[in-house]
């Protein structure tokens, strides 16, 4: 089995939750993907960074990063398996508020000015956290080439809107969930 088809199945073994939720932008939905038991998963875990790998091999970024939690995760196991393949990608975390003592940064991690940028996420419903992410990254001086999740849950109409190349390594669809 390849990365991709070996990520799925632990995201169907371990990450899918039926029942209501109240979701980040505080929509309700059926199911959750609780992709924090994948992301910080120990098996799962160097798929994920094999995989979003692939995903943006096409990409030209040396740093990847989003917003806490949900993405600090996905941005490690990039840097890890990118590592493995011999080449160097930092990793950065955007705060959900700038810190308000040390050094008082709103990004933590190596500086993105001036650098092509990978922003990533978890899973995206409304492309909110990682639109707050781009923003992040763009004040700070850094060109973001592109967004790419783990999981497509609603996100794609916003980031064409908003003219973000958006990637995806699996949809709902690949799940067997309906929207
Ligand atoms: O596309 P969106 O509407 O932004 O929703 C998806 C976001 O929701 C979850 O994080 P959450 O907001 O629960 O915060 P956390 O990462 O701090 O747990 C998830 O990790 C994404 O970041
Ligand atoms: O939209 C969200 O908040 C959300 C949906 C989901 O399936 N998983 C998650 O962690 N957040």
């Amino acid at each position: 089995m390849t990365d991709r088809e070996n990520l799925l199945a632990e995201i169907l073994k371990k990450a899918v939750v039926h029942g209501k939720v109240v979701l980040s932008s505080g929509m309700e939905a059926d199911f959750y993907l609780d992709l924090r038991r994948i992301t910080l998963d120990g098996v799962a875990a160097p798929l994920v960074g094999r995989v979003m790998l692939d995903l943006t091999a096409d990409l030209d970024y040396d740093a990847v990063g989003g917003l806490t939690l949900g993405a600090d995760p996905v941005a490690g196991a990039m840097l890890h398996a990118a590592a493995a393949r011999g080449r160097t990608l930092d990793a950065f975390v955007v705060r959900k508020a700038q810190k308000s003592h040390g050094m008082q940064r709103r990004i933590e991690g190596p500086d993105i000015e001036g650098r092509r940028v990978l922003v990533v996420e978890d899973t995206s419903t409304t492309g909110g956290s990682p639109l707050t992410a781009v923003a992040a990254a763009r004040e700070a001086g850094a060109h973001v080439v592109a967004v790419a999740t783990i999981v497509e849950r609603g996100a794609a109409g916003k980031m064409a809107e908003e003219g973000i190349e958006y990637l995806s390594a699996f949809t709902l669809q690949d799940l067997g969930l309906n929207a």
